[in-house]
């Protein structure tokens, strides 16, 4: 065996890869929306931020999307969506901050 043999296992494990990749690069845009969308959320309402954080909406947030992801389920979906929404959170009271400034 050369030192430039490639085994098949590790050609479709670069393949898997590299479409993980190209998830996460989309994922990694579709979270900079949301964290937008979730600042401007906090910009309308009377509270905003983590004073405002308003439980019913998170759980109906989880609940719709655990219909497109069974796999994952509602349990890990709610832990996933909880760090999310939790970081929009933050970049809204930072740059509330920034403005304040
Ligand atoms: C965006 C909102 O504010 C908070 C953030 C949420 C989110 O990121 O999905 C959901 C509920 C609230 O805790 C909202 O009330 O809709």
């Amino acid at each position: 065996m050369s030192d430039h043999y490639i085994a098949p296992r590790d050609v479709r494990l670069s393949e898997v890869r590299a479409a993980i990749d190209h998830v996460d690069a989309e994922l990694a845009v579709l979270l900079e929306r949301r964290a937008a969308l979730s600042g401007a959320v906090q910009r309308l309402k009377p509270v905003g931020g983590f004073a405002g954080r308003d439980p019913e909406r998170e759980r109906q947030v989880v609940e719709a999307m655990a219909h497109r992801a069974p796999r994952l389920g509602p349990d890990r979906l709610a832990r996933i969506m909880n760090v999310v929404i939790e970081a929009g959170l933050e970049v809204a009271e930072e740059e509330r901050g920034a403005r304040a400034r």
